[in-house]
């Protein structure tokens, strides 16, 4: 299945809620997702592979073109779509709604619209409302539940708090109603497709988007230049290149006396050992590519290159 919608509407958060895991990266940076990735999960009789996707947005980059273009084809080659979105966040309602009063009801967002109408009518769609959670009357999530019915058929609505784990395993129920039979794709232990490499650069990318602000999470990319496994107990060593656009986003990066970046490289290490499970020596370095989000030669370098059109 292919979990899609806007960027920040909690997509990876459900992700990490159906495996149990924090595999996927979570942030409050949009468009934090920027490749599609597989996690796998058994429930009950079912195996269900769970396609997390980049949030589909209006690009301003070929990065965000090329990440979009993996949310789609994810999309295409799915059996069965969630589709998910957010309930609205309480501090941007006017006081009259928060207060119940009359008013125009909850409307959905603009770019739900478009995505819905473009999604097609081949794969069922499961429809998931999350982050309910941050609405303390759930009676004004409502019309908007309506609203969004009216628009086309769903196989099932579900409201859901990823972040508490609420409703999770109720779409996970649903999606395995529609799951086609078919042999077992994966092991019984098997939690993703993607190598370790890819999460070890992936968790660092995490802290670059704890740590920072503004531009730089966007215009950083990281890449593994060096993964040494050993071959007894000993620690696995990780040399990686963090790749900014500007040599004022390197200097923020780096911060004074290089405390950030080793803030950085501490906070990955400590994730990356738990994912893999034994020590790791983790090797950071800092480097100014010009427009590498520009470039369709950079993005293949630092693996964005599954929107490939050919
Ligand atoms: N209150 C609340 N916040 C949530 C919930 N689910 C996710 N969030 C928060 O929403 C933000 C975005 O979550 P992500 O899981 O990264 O969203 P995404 O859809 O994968 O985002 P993109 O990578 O931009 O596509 C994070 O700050 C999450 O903690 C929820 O159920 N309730």
């Amino acid at each position: 299945m292919a979990l899609v919608g806007r960027p920040n509407v909690g997509k990876s958060t459900l992700l990490n809620a159906a495996l149990g895991h924090p595999l996927a990266i979570v942030s409050p940076t949009p468009q934090t997702t920027r490749d599609a990735i597989l996690g796998v999960v058994h429930h009950g009789p079912a195996e269900i592979a769970l396609l997390d996707t980049p949030g589909l947005h209006r690009p301003r980059t070929e990065l965000g073109r090329v990440m979009n273009q993996a949310a789609r084809e994810a999309a295409r080659g799915a059996d069965v779509i969630v589709f998910v979105t957010e309930a609205p966040d309480p501090a941007r309602l006017p006081r009259r709604v928060k207060e119940g009063e009359d008013g125009p009801p909850l409307a959905p967002h603009p770019s739900d619209l478009t995505l819905l109408a473009d999604l097609g009518s081949e794969a069922p769609v499961v429809f998931v409302l999350n982050k309910v959670d941050r609405m303390r009357d759930k009676a004004l999530l409502l019309p908007l539940l309506d609203a969004f019915a009216k628009l086309r058929e769903f196989a099932a609505i579900v409201p859901i708090s990823a972040l508490r784990e609420d409703g999770v395993q109720r779409v996970l129920d649903e999606v395995a109603k529609l799951c086609p039979e078919r042999d077992w794709g994966f092991a019984p232990d098997e939690l993703t497709d993607r190598p370790t490499r890819f999460f070890a650069a992936e968790y660092v990318r995490e802290q670059i988007l704890r740590a920072t602000k503004a531009e730089v999470p966007h215009a950083s990319a990281v890449q593994i230049e060096r993964y040494v496994e050993p071959t007894g107990e000993g620690a696995l060593h990780i040399d990686a290149t963090i790749h900014v656009e500007r040599p004022g986003q390197k200097k923020i990066l780096i911060g004074a006396g290089a405390e950030q970046l080793k803030r950085i490289g501490t906070e990955a290490r400590l994730r990356i050992e738990e994912l893999v499970g034994r020590q790791v020596n983790l090797k950071l370095w800092v480097r100014v590519t010009p427009e590498w989000r520009e470039s369709r030669e950079r993005l293949d370098e630092l693996g964005y290159n599954k929107g490939e059109t050919s």
